[in-house]
């Protein structure tokens, strides 16, 4: 029997795992096998977290602290190393979106963006790396986005640091690699969290734009993103380095439609 996706024995940190993607992919690494320590920035959150993996059956160990802040990083590395075993597994999906026209953008929210989107997982990758290439193995994967190839209005400080995570994804895969260290990333299309909850109402000309624009017909359910985890997760991509796996319903593929032709 084939076990290349048996994550048993792998300890695997999610950043901003307390909802959403990231709680999506924490659960299928726990389902796969995997001891899980989920990050989040906010104490109610965490509560809440830990009940409901609880309720999926998974024993669950809870970190608060900010990806942004190298000091807390360090500090919190050092604590899950010690205290649950050595990182086997790093996702780095804490993000955010700030929706606003370039002109009209403070260049603070754009410097804010590029911290957690951007120097967040730099920060992460550095601390937990140090530790994956001493071992000799370890498997990092960069949550990246449609904006990691794509522009739309309003989203420049997002596409930018999206755009700028898949390169550190190249660059750290290109550092790392002879020393057993697998760097890729996921590129999610339009799923429905609440990071997109304000532009995927019912009536919002977004929410139909998208479900046309996706050759899938639909939004991303949050667990359509277990089986790329998985796979950038295990020995079956232990010789994948530097690639962006796209999970769009086919958006990347194509230039789009015509609204009027169903
Ligand atoms: N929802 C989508 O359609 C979509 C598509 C592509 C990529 N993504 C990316 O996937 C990731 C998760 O998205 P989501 O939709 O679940 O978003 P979300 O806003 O629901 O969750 C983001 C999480 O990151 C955490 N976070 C933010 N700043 C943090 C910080 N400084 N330190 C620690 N945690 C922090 C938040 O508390 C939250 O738990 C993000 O990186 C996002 O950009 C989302
Ligand atoms: O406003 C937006 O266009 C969206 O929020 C996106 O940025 C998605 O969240 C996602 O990253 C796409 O892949």
């Amino acid at each position: 029997m084939l076990n290349l996706f048996d994550l048993s024995g792998k300890t695997a940190l999610v950043t901003g795992a307390t909802h959403g993607l990231g709680m999506a992919m924490a659960t299928a690494l726990g389902k796969a096998g995997a001891t899980l320590v989920v990050n989040g920035n906010t104490p109610e959150k965490m509560e809440k977290a830990l009940q409901a993996y609880q309720a999926e059956g998974l024993t669950v160990k809870g970190y608060l602290f900010d990806v942004t802040n190298e000091g807390l990083v360090k500090e919190n590395v050092a604590r899950i190393e010690q205290e649950v075993g050595p990182i086997d597994i790093l996702v780095n999906n804490a993000g955010m979106i700030k929706r606003i026209p370039a002109l009209e953008m403070e260049v603070e929210d754009f410097r804010k963006v590029l911290d957690v989107d951007l120097t967040g997982p730099f920060i992460m990758s550095k601390h937990v790396g140090k530790y994956m290439v001493e071992r000799k193995r370890g498997k990092i994967i960069n949550i990246c986005s449609m904006m990691s190839e794509l522009g739309r209005d309003t989203v420049s400080a997002y596409a930018a640091a999206k755009g700028g995570l898949k390169m550190l994804t190249r660059n750290l895969a290109t550092e790392w690699a002879k020393h057993n260290v697998q760097v890729n990333g996921i590129g999610p299309g339009y799923f429905a969290t609440d990071q997109t909850a304000p532009i995927r109402v019912d009536g919002h000309p977004f929410n139909e734009f998208i479900i046309h624009r996706t050759p899938a017909g639909r939004w991303g359910n949050p667990e359509d993103l277990a089986g790329a985890t998985i796979f950038l997760s295990s020995k079956a991509s232990d010789f994948v380095n530097g690639q962006i796996l796209y999970v769009d319903g086919g958006i990347l593929a194509t230039i789009g439609k015509p609204s009027n032709e169903r």
